[in-house]
């Protein structure tokens, strides 16, 4: 068992482009998709015990502990591997939730890795991602720590190298439910699928995007306002919007200059996550 106290990283990501190619007939949906992560973070400060319990402080509001998605992958790799070691867990929670940012999946992904690493369980990444994507389709992405094409219903992986921007990420006042986008009736879920080439090289949109808008005036107004001073568009299923600049001053001016009703912060985009800078650089 690693003893020393580590603090791991879990970074948001962006969708840049998400098209829906289909329903299976389980009713998840094939999309194509590019991840890429931005230099946002929550952060897991991994204590190793011998009790066998998992403890996470602080709590996060209306989430029980048998909810948090930290304790469902600590658990479940227990249950994996038969460990009997247990962890205490410190939370910084940075990231909005039920954003499209996928902090509950980066949260979950990170406990997988870093508890694979303080066990000393030596699971491979494919297991990792395996048990990962039952707790949401997003954990395999955080797992693999590259910028990324995902396909399926995003657990297919080609590593790609999009431009690392800066982004203006505006935090619409508004939780939006996954399974209502996708339940609704509206959603443009014929999009053709493309080759690689030609999605990198295309205009890049959000089929969800116009329906978030419709129903979600608070993701309008926002998109609306943004548009006016750079390409912007929703990320995942909403409500978080991303403006995308070359300079980090221009991306920090129209922040200065938001009204008060936009929330929002910059950040980096980044191809390589901070989680798999840490694992291959520090720890390694
Ligand atoms: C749309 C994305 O945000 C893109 O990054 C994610 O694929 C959503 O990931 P997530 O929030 O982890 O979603 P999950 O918890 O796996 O799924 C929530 C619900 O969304 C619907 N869902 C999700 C993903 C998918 N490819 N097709 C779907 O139809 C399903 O009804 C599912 O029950
Ligand atoms: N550790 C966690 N962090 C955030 N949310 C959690 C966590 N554990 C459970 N949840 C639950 O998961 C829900 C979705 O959280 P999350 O922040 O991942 O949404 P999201 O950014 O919209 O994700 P996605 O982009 O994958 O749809 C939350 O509303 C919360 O109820």
């Amino acid at each position: 068992m690693h003893i020393e106290k580590i603090r791991w990283p879990a970074p948001a990501k962006l969708n840049l482009f998400l098209y829906i190619t289909g329903q299976r007939p389980d009713g998840y949906h094939n999309l194509q998709t590019l991840f890429q992560f931005i230099d946002h973070c929550d952060f897991l400060t991994i204590n190793a015990n011998k009790s066998g319990k998992i403890s996470i402080t602080p709590e996060i509001a209306d989430v029980p502990l048998e909810s948090n998605l930290i304790y469902k992958a600590a658990r479940l790799l227990q249950e994996h591997t038969q460990c009997s070691l247990g962890a205490h867990i410190e939370l910084e929670k940075n990231l909005p939730m039920g954003g499209g940012l996928g902090g509950g999946s980066s949260d979950a992904a990170t406990t997988l890795v870093a508890l694979n690493y303080h066990w000393q369980l030596n699971l491979s990444e494919r297991t990792l991602a395996t048990l990962g994507v039952k707790l949401g389709a997003d954990v395999p992405i955080f797992i693999h720590g590259k910028a990324a094409i995902a396909e399926g219903v995003g657990e297919k992986l080609t590593s790609v190298f999009p431009k690392q921007p800066h982004y203006l990420i505006a935090v619409p006042n508004c939780h939006i439910s996954t399974p209502d986008v996708f339940k609704n009736p509206f959603l443009k879920r014929d999009t053709k699928k493309l080759s690689h080439e030609q999605l990198m090289n295309n205009k890049w949109t959000n089929d969800c995007q116009p329906c978030v808008k419709k129903n979600y005036p608070e993701v309008a107004k926002t998109i609306d306002w943004l548009l006016e001073y750079a390409p912007t568009q929703m990320t995942g299923t909403g409500a978080c919007v991303f403006s995308t600049f070359e300079q980090a001053c221009d991306a920090e001016s129209l922040a200065e200059k938001s009204p008060n009703w936009l929330n929002c912060f910059t950040t980096k985009g980044v191809n390589v996550s901070p989680l798999r800078e840490l694992l291959t650089t520090k720890l390694d």
